[in-house]
Protein backbone atom coordinates (compact mmCIF):
# COMPACT_ATOMS: atom_id res chain seq x y z
CA UNK A 1 0.00 0.00 0.00
CA UNK A 2 1.07 3.45 -0.46
CA UNK A 3 -0.25 6.37 1.77
CA UNK A 4 -1.12 9.71 -0.32
CA UNK A 5 -1.42 12.97 1.67
CA UNK A 6 -4.35 15.21 1.19
CA UNK A 7 -6.64 12.98 -0.29
CA UNK A 8 -9.56 13.69 -0.60
CA UNK A 9 -9.31 16.69 1.25
CA UNK A 10 -6.33 18.62 2.86
CA UNK A 11 -5.00 17.04 6.04
CA UNK A 12 -6.30 13.58 5.45
CA UNK A 13 -3.36 11.08 4.43
CA UNK A 14 -4.66 8.30 2.62
CA UNK A 15 -3.81 4.81 2.87
CA UNK A 16 -4.01 3.33 -0.68
CA UNK A 17 -4.73 -0.54 -0.93
CA UNK A 18 -4.53 -0.08 -5.01
CA UNK A 19 -0.64 -1.61 -5.38
CA UNK A 20 -2.36 -4.73 -2.97
CA UNK A 21 -5.32 -5.19 -5.23
CA UNK A 22 -3.18 -5.47 -7.98
CA UNK A 23 -1.11 -7.82 -6.95
CA UNK A 24 -2.12 -11.51 -7.21
CA UNK A 25 0.23 -13.03 -4.66
CA UNK A 26 -0.77 -9.71 -1.77
CA UNK A 27 -4.47 -10.44 -2.77
CA UNK A 28 -4.42 -14.33 -1.82
CA UNK A 29 -2.07 -14.02 1.18
CA UNK A 30 -4.88 -10.85 2.30
CA UNK A 31 -7.66 -13.43 1.41
CA UNK A 32 -6.71 -16.34 2.76
CA UNK A 33 -5.42 -14.27 6.26
CA UNK A 34 -9.00 -12.72 6.40
CA UNK A 35 -10.65 -16.24 5.90
CA UNK A 36 -8.56 -17.97 8.35
CA UNK A 37 -9.04 -15.35 11.00
CA UNK A 38 -13.46 -15.42 10.76
CA UNK A 39 -15.31 -17.72 13.33
CA UNK A 40 -16.19 -21.03 11.67
CA UNK A 41 -19.78 -20.52 12.09
CA UNK A 42 -20.20 -16.92 10.09
CA UNK A 43 -23.24 -17.73 7.97
CA UNK A 44 -22.55 -14.33 5.42
CA UNK A 45 -20.31 -11.64 4.35
CA UNK A 46 -21.62 -8.12 4.21
CA UNK A 47 -18.47 -6.35 2.32
CA UNK A 48 -19.31 -2.80 2.06
CA UNK A 49 -19.08 -0.45 -1.35
CA UNK A 50 -16.84 -0.16 -2.72
CA UNK A 51 -13.44 -0.90 -1.73
CA UNK A 52 -14.99 -3.85 0.24
CA UNK A 53 -16.67 -5.43 -2.37
CA UNK A 54 -13.10 -6.06 -3.88
CA UNK A 55 -12.39 -8.36 -0.73
CA UNK A 56 -15.71 -9.57 -0.64
CA UNK A 57 -15.72 -12.34 -3.53
CA UNK A 58 -12.67 -13.55 -2.76
CA UNK A 59 -13.63 -13.96 0.99
CA UNK A 60 -17.13 -15.34 -0.16
CA UNK A 61 -15.49 -18.65 -2.24
CA UNK A 62 -12.71 -18.99 0.31
CA UNK A 63 -15.20 -19.59 3.56
CA UNK A 64 -17.83 -20.88 1.21
CA UNK A 65 -20.55 -18.67 2.43
CA UNK A 66 -22.90 -15.95 0.44
CA UNK A 67 -22.54 -12.33 0.52
CA UNK A 68 -25.12 -9.50 1.48
CA UNK A 69 -23.50 -6.30 -0.40
CA UNK A 70 -24.28 -3.10 1.30
CA UNK A 71 -24.33 -0.22 -0.99
CA UNK A 72 -24.70 3.07 -0.87
CA UNK A 73 -27.40 5.01 -2.18
CA UNK A 74 -29.41 4.76 -5.13
CA UNK A 75 -27.95 1.26 -6.39
CA UNK A 76 -30.91 -1.12 -4.63
CA UNK A 77 -33.98 -1.81 -6.43
CA UNK A 78 -35.46 -2.80 -3.02
CA UNK A 79 -34.11 -1.39 0.26
CA UNK A 80 -34.94 -2.75 3.61
CA UNK A 81 -33.16 -0.10 5.68
CA UNK A 82 -30.52 2.88 5.40
CA UNK A 83 -28.08 4.32 7.71
CA UNK A 84 -26.82 8.20 7.26
CA UNK A 85 -23.03 8.30 9.19
CA UNK A 86 -19.80 10.02 9.51
CA UNK A 87 -16.58 8.91 7.94
CA UNK A 88 -13.09 10.40 8.33
CA UNK A 89 -13.84 12.74 5.41
CA UNK A 90 -17.19 13.93 5.52
CA UNK A 91 -20.77 11.99 5.42
CA UNK A 92 -22.46 9.43 3.60
CA UNK A 93 -25.02 7.08 3.59
CA UNK A 94 -25.46 2.80 2.89
CA UNK A 95 -28.32 0.83 2.55
CA UNK A 96 -28.99 -2.96 3.30
CA UNK A 97 -31.07 -5.24 0.21
CA UNK A 98 -34.43 -6.09 1.12
CA UNK A 99 -35.02 -9.46 1.25
CA UNK A 100 -31.32 -11.48 1.87
CA UNK A 101 -30.54 -11.34 5.26
CA UNK A 102 -32.08 -13.14 7.87
CA UNK A 103 -32.48 -12.67 11.39
CA UNK A 104 -30.48 -14.57 13.42
CA UNK A 105 -27.78 -15.04 10.85
CA UNK A 106 -24.15 -14.69 11.53
CA UNK A 107 -22.33 -11.81 9.46
CA UNK A 108 -18.93 -10.64 8.77
CA UNK A 109 -18.30 -7.50 8.43
CA UNK A 110 -16.34 -7.11 5.72
CA UNK A 111 -14.35 -3.53 4.76
CA UNK A 112 -10.33 -2.51 3.90
CA UNK A 113 -9.91 0.08 5.80
CA UNK A 114 -11.16 0.93 9.65
CA UNK A 115 -10.54 4.34 10.29
CA UNK A 116 -12.78 6.69 12.39
CA UNK A 117 -15.43 3.49 12.36
CA UNK A 118 -18.32 5.21 11.11
CA UNK A 119 -18.91 2.67 7.98
CA UNK A 120 -18.57 -0.63 9.55
CA UNK A 121 -20.33 0.99 12.85
CA UNK A 122 -23.19 1.66 10.31
CA UNK A 123 -22.53 -1.35 8.31
CA UNK A 124 -23.38 -3.00 12.02
CA UNK A 125 -26.30 -0.99 12.46
CA UNK A 126 -27.69 -2.22 9.71
CA UNK A 127 -27.33 -6.06 10.39
CA UNK A 128 -28.64 -5.62 14.00
CA UNK A 129 -31.74 -3.45 12.93
CA UNK A 130 -32.10 -6.66 10.78
CA UNK A 131 -32.30 -9.07 13.56
CA UNK A 132 -28.97 -10.32 12.43
CA UNK A 133 -25.73 -10.75 14.56
CA UNK A 134 -22.26 -9.08 13.50
CA UNK A 135 -20.04 -12.34 14.68
CA UNK A 136 -16.99 -9.91 13.41
CA UNK A 137 -15.87 -7.21 11.99
CA UNK A 138 -12.57 -8.00 9.63
CA UNK A 139 -10.40 -5.16 7.54
CA UNK A 140 -6.93 -4.97 5.59
CA UNK A 141 -5.92 -2.26 7.60
CA UNK A 142 -6.70 -0.21 10.82
CA UNK A 143 -5.81 3.21 11.50
CA UNK A 144 -6.13 2.91 15.41
CA UNK A 145 -5.49 6.84 15.66
CA UNK A 146 -8.70 7.25 14.55
CA UNK A 147 -10.06 5.41 17.30
CA UNK A 148 -12.22 3.48 15.13
CA UNK A 149 -12.78 0.37 17.90
CA UNK A 150 -14.88 3.33 20.18
CA UNK A 151 -17.72 3.43 18.11
CA UNK A 152 -17.94 -0.30 17.64
CA UNK A 153 -18.81 -1.29 21.31
CA UNK A 154 -17.34 -4.37 22.49
CA UNK A 155 -17.69 -6.32 18.70
CA UNK A 156 -14.85 -8.56 18.14
CA UNK A 157 -12.80 -6.20 15.36
CA UNK A 158 -9.68 -8.37 13.24
CA UNK A 159 -7.44 -6.24 10.95
CA UNK A 160 -4.97 -7.77 9.56
CA UNK A 161 -2.08 -4.42 9.96
CA UNK A 162 -2.36 -0.86 11.56
CA UNK A 163 -0.64 1.70 11.36
CA UNK A 164 -0.28 5.59 12.87
O1 LIG B 1 -13.75 4.26 9.27
P1 LIG B 1 -14.27 5.34 8.38
O2 LIG B 1 -13.83 6.71 8.80
O3 LIG B 1 -15.76 5.26 8.21
O4 LIG B 1 -13.63 5.15 6.93
C1 LIG B 1 -13.48 3.90 6.31
C2 LIG B 1 -14.24 3.84 5.02
O5 LIG B 1 -13.74 4.82 4.10
C3 LIG B 1 -13.52 4.20 2.84
O6 LIG B 1 -14.66 4.18 2.05
P2 LIG B 1 -15.22 5.42 1.22
O7 LIG B 1 -16.44 5.93 1.92
O8 LIG B 1 -14.11 6.41 0.98
O9 LIG B 1 -15.76 4.79 -0.11
P3 LIG B 1 -15.19 3.83 -1.28
O10 LIG B 1 -15.05 2.45 -0.69
O11 LIG B 1 -16.29 3.91 -2.28
O12 LIG B 1 -13.86 4.37 -1.78
C4 LIG B 1 -13.12 2.79 3.21
O13 LIG B 1 -13.26 1.89 2.12
C5 LIG B 1 -14.04 2.48 4.36
O14 LIG B 1 -15.31 1.98 3.92
N1 LIG C 1 -7.08 7.67 5.71
C1 LIG C 1 -7.79 6.83 4.94
N2 LIG C 1 -7.19 6.11 3.97
C2 LIG C 1 -7.90 5.27 3.19
N3 LIG C 1 -9.20 5.07 3.32
C3 LIG C 1 -9.83 5.75 4.28
N4 LIG C 1 -11.11 5.75 4.66
C4 LIG C 1 -11.24 6.63 5.66
N5 LIG C 1 -10.07 7.19 5.98
C5 LIG C 1 -9.17 6.65 5.12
Amino acid sequence: MRTVPDFPEPGVLFRDLNPLFADAEAVRVVIDAMAAGLPEDVDVIAPVEARGFLLGGGLSIAMGVGMVPVRKPGKLPVVADRVDYSLEYGTASLELPAGVLRPGQRVAVVDDVLATGGTVAAVCELVERAGAEVAVVSVVLELPALGGRSLLGGRNVLALQSIT
